[in-house]
């Protein structure tokens, strides 16, 4: 690790270094699109460039810029967002194409590429790896959101031998999407990814493996625990067969140790040892992540209110907490599998939670 890499949690101040670009993206799926959408919102002239040119001409569509061909000399930024393996080529290649320009990625996995940048590409300063931690289980440039980042945590990787107006830049593209940015470096960035998002991602995978063949009159029982721990699974095998295999031994440690974690487990049930200990760590775990915005986890309260499926009751309850000035902190959703209702989660501070529900009870709401 350089010596001006160190890690930067607090909050970040609001980007004040207008205009960023020209700036050129490159793969135009749902983060390249997505970034393209949260600058152009803020004014910045953005251009498109994708293998397939429709995914290019669909990323316009949704306001991430425009398709028209940018001289070399005039793009300032250009953001690599294609998957894992193809970023080496397509990074080295910028490198050469835009001679002034800072070239960043937006990859799940930094080392790799980093090492291969190394071993064959000269002018290695101007490029600045990072990783937005936000995304979705959903691919390509129709799915792209302006906020997608917002709020979120954006890691920034740099090396011994990048510029430091390199790593300027490649901060303020992600605070001016809105995220919050992490400086952390590569090998480091691939570990912590291993545990956080590589692992769970492989074991929501597995489990939703596991109730491909079960029978209808079982699958029909499933609620929402389920349907968390396996929303992940329904991502792009195509993207997420790269981002394990170009991560595996980081990954393929995590996965032994949590393998070890589930016979023991097993081992306990069998023997009618105690399980509760093992269940108490892991309640420990979920409460060891960072809150939103990078503070200390914070126990939300949640109010449970029924809603219609009908066009407006979403909108209308927003309203009325609105009204109630109360600051929704997460939401989740759970569909009544018989009746045409929909049961909403609004996380809240714990000291509003119980005013909230009556005052919702009060404007005609089923609150739980
Ligand atoms: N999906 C997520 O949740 C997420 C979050 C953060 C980072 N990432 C990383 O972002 C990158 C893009 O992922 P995505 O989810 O947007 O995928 P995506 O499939 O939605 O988009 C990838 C785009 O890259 C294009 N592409 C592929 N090879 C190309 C090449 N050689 N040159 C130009 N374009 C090319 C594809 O046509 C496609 O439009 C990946 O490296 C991924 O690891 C993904
Ligand atoms: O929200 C999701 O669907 C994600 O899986 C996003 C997620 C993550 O693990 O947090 C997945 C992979 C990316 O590299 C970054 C973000």
């Amino acid at each position: 690790m350089s010596a001006d890499v160190t890690s930067r949690t607090e909050p970040q101040p609001a980007f004040k270094g207008l205009p960023l670009g020209p700036v050129l993206i490159i793969g135009t799926g749902l983060v390249g699109a997505s970034v393209g959408c949260a600058l152009t919102a803020i004014g910045e002239e953005v251009h498109l460039r994708d293998r397939v040119p429709s995914h290019a001409r669909v990323a316009a569509g949704r306001g991430a810029g425009q398709v028209e061909n940018i001289s070399p000399d005039a793009v300032a930024l250009v953001v690599v967002a294609v998957p894992p393996r193809a970023l080496p080529g397509v990074l080295s290649g910028a490198l050469e194409e835009f001679p002034h320009a800072v070239v960043t990625d937006v990859g799940s996995v930094k080392q790799g590429v980093l090492t291969a940048l190394e071993a064959n590409t000269a002018e290695l300063g101007r490029y600045v790896g990072s990783h937005p931690m936000a995304g979705s289980h959903l691919a390509g440039p129709i799915t792209a959101t302006a906020d997608l980042f917002q709020d979120r945590t954006w890691v920034v990787t740099p090396h011994a031998a990048a510029r430091k107006d390199a790593v300027e830049a490649v901060v303020a593209l992600a605070e001016a999407c809105g995220a919050r940015t992490v400086v952390m470096d590569s090998a480091e960035h691939d570990l912590a990814v291993a545990a956080v998002s590589h692992l769970p991602h492989a074991v929501s995978a597995m489990v939703a493996a596991g109730l491909e063949n079960r029978p209808a009159d079982h699958l029909v029982l499933a609620g929402q625990g389920v349907r968390d721990v396996t929303r992940i699974a329904a991502g792009d095998p195509d993207l997420w067969e790269q981002i394990l295999t170009v991560n595996a031994s980081a990954v393929g440690r995590e996965l032994t140790a949590l393998g070890q974690r589930l016979t023991e487990l097993g081992q306990r049930l069998a023997d009618h040892g105690d399980v509760r200990e093992l269940l108490e760590a892991g309640r420990r775990g979920t409460r060891a992540i960072q809150g939103k915005h990078g503070t200390a986890p914070i126990d939300y309260a949640a109010v449970q209110i029924e809603i219609p499926d009908a066009p407006g009751s979403l909108a209308r309850l927003f309203a009325h907490a609105d009204e109630l000035d109360i600051n929704v902190e997460d939401i989740s959703i759970e569909h009544d599998p018989v009746r045409q209702v929909g049961w909403l989660k609004i996380h809240v501070l714990p000291n509003r939670a119980e005013g909230f529900a009556e005052a919702m009870r009060q404007r005609g709401w089923l609150v739980v």
